[in-house]
């Protein structure tokens, strides 16, 4: 398998250099050449399998000749045997018609493990026996942080920069990147919005001078090989309700799109997926875009639903790309043109083309607490604020009502207690082996979220290339 930029003008390359590297040199995200194509056949022998064999059969055409299948299971048994249930993301009913896929039982209870504790086991195989040093810098609105700091911390060969906008992540969300006091770890806070993070992070891999001296490579999903892993659990629910016979929607908290792209790949695979509902919280950029073709930044509001809070959604690129005949220049031209007005419509084909497969939902502060109080008490099962906007746009969305809706349950209700507990009047309790978080020492830097303020400081701390 080669990836290609959605810009038209990077070197396509291979899963392993894929992996290694972040954004593509032209500023592009990278996508696979094609989609692999499975048939009903392959599908159905999906059913009875493990999670982790699931993964090897949905993975194998994207990885290509850069794993043997031994490699990716012997992988794929340590990422996903740090989860705490046996299933890995469980499927659990709510009602007759929705369903929950509990994408939190990994270390740091929320959907990005899945994807992340694979990402820091492809670097480690891939970096083995070269003397390359990677400086990962990355971005995060409180739950990718803590994720790839967990798949990397102490070990050889790497070092993570992470950026969080200060004050805007829950205290539990903080405080599982900052108590990890691992040398080759380095948390900063900036002032300003996970969008002003993403953008440094992003400018780090545009600019010339700065990835000549070091060997960047990224953690969020504008890292394909993340996404790659979350295609896996939309297959492994929608056969466990019935796929390929039976239809399956999904419906996504989302931000930076990543998640619900996932979704779309798997469709293209030939998943049954009836609808992707792309909910989002009052940060409705991508509602918009949807709904009217609108994508327009505002400014970005702080909400109980911070990992949310996002305007500028990354995986977007990609699905543009896609639905746009895949013309690179037509791409790049698209995404200058909004980079500098930090606003887009549409094209004809981008929306008809996103409207067969893709519906969406901008959920209020209200209705995501009566989803928390809904599932609390009718449903018994305490469920985060992410997950509840999910679950929202799930409950009210116009669909043959014999479709099952699975709504993504991406974090655990215990990071975000207060939020919790104003919705419920319960708290729910930090599971035992993060219990203690509250008495771990913290450590990190506060900084402008300025180009210069932040890649000097990396600049001071980080491995030069050799
Ligand atoms: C808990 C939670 N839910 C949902 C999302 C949105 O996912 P995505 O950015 O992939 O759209 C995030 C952040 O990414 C998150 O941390
Ligand atoms: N919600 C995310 C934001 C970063 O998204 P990513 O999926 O691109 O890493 C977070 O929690 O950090």
């Amino acid at each position: 398998m080669r990836y290609q930029s959605t810009r038209g003008a990077a070197p396509t390359l291979g899963f392993r250099d894929v992996t290694l590297t972040g954004l593509a040199a032209d500023g592009g995200l990278y996508v696979p050449e094609s989609w692999p194509a499975f048939s009903t056949d392959d599908i159905a022998a999906l059913r009875g399998l493990s999670y982790v064999e699931t993964a090897i059969r949905v993975m194998a055409p994207f990885v290509g000749e850069d794993l043997t299948e031994e490699e990716l299971r012997a992988l794929c048994t340590r990422a996903y045997g740090r989860f705490a249930h046996a299933a890995v993301t469980p499927l659990v009913q709510l009602d007759e018609r929705n369903w929950l896929l509990e994408l939190f039982h990994g270390p740091t209870l929320a959907f990005k493990d899945v994807a992340l504790q694979l990402l820091g086991r492809f670097f480690e195989k891939f970096l083995t026996g070269t003397d390359t040093h990677l400086t990962i810098v990355g971005a995060t609105s409180g739950d990718t942080g803590s994720a790839a700091i967990d798949a990397v911390a102490g070990r050889t060969g790497v070092d993570i920069f992470m950026l969080h906008p200060k004050g805007r992540v829950s205290d539990v969300q903080r405080r599982q990147m900052t108590t990890v006091l691992a040398p080759n770890v380095h948390n900063i806070a900036i002032e300003g919005s996970f969008d002003d993070a993403q953008a440094l992070v992003k400018a780090m891999f545009n600019d010339p001078a700065f990835s000549a001296r070091f060997r960047l490579s990224a953690v969020n999903s504008i890292n394909w090989a993340r996404l790659m892993a979350q295609v896996v659990y939309y297959f492994y629910a929608a056969v466990r309700l019935g796929a390929p016979e039976r239809k399956v929607a999904f419906s996504v908290p989302t931000g930076n799109f990543g998640d619900v792209f996932a979704g779309y790949v798997a469709a293209k695979m030939g998943l049954p997926v009836e609808k992707l509902i792309v909910a989002t919280n009052v940060n409705d950029i991508l509602h918009r875009a949807l709904s009217s073709g609108d994508y327009s930044t505002g400014t970005v509001t702080p909400t109980a639903a911070p990992s949310m809070d996002i305007q500028v959604s990354s995986n977007f690129e990609r699905l543009l790309f896609d639905l746009a005949g895949r013309d690179g220049n037509a791409m790049a031209g698209q995404m200058r043109g909004f980079e500098s007005s930090r606003a887009m419509r549409l094209t004809n084909a981008q929306r008809e083309g996103a409207a067969a497969l893709f519906a969406s939902d901008r959920v209020e502060p209200g209705h995501m607490n009566e989803a928390m109080r809904w599932a609390a008490s009718e449903a018994g099962n305490v469920i985060d604020p992410h997950t509840a906007i999910g679950l929202a746009a799930a409950r009210r969305v116009d669909l043959d009502p014999a479709v099952p809706v699975v709504t993504l349950a991406t974090a655990h209700p215990a990071k975000f207690p207060d939020a919790v507990e104003r919705a419920t009047g319960s708290r729910a309790p930090l599971p035992g082996r993060v219990g203690d978080l509250f008495e771990r020492q913290e450590r990190y830097d506060v900084l402008p979220g300025t180009y210069a303020a932040v890649t000097e400081y990396i600049a001071e701390r980080a491995v030069p290339k050799a």
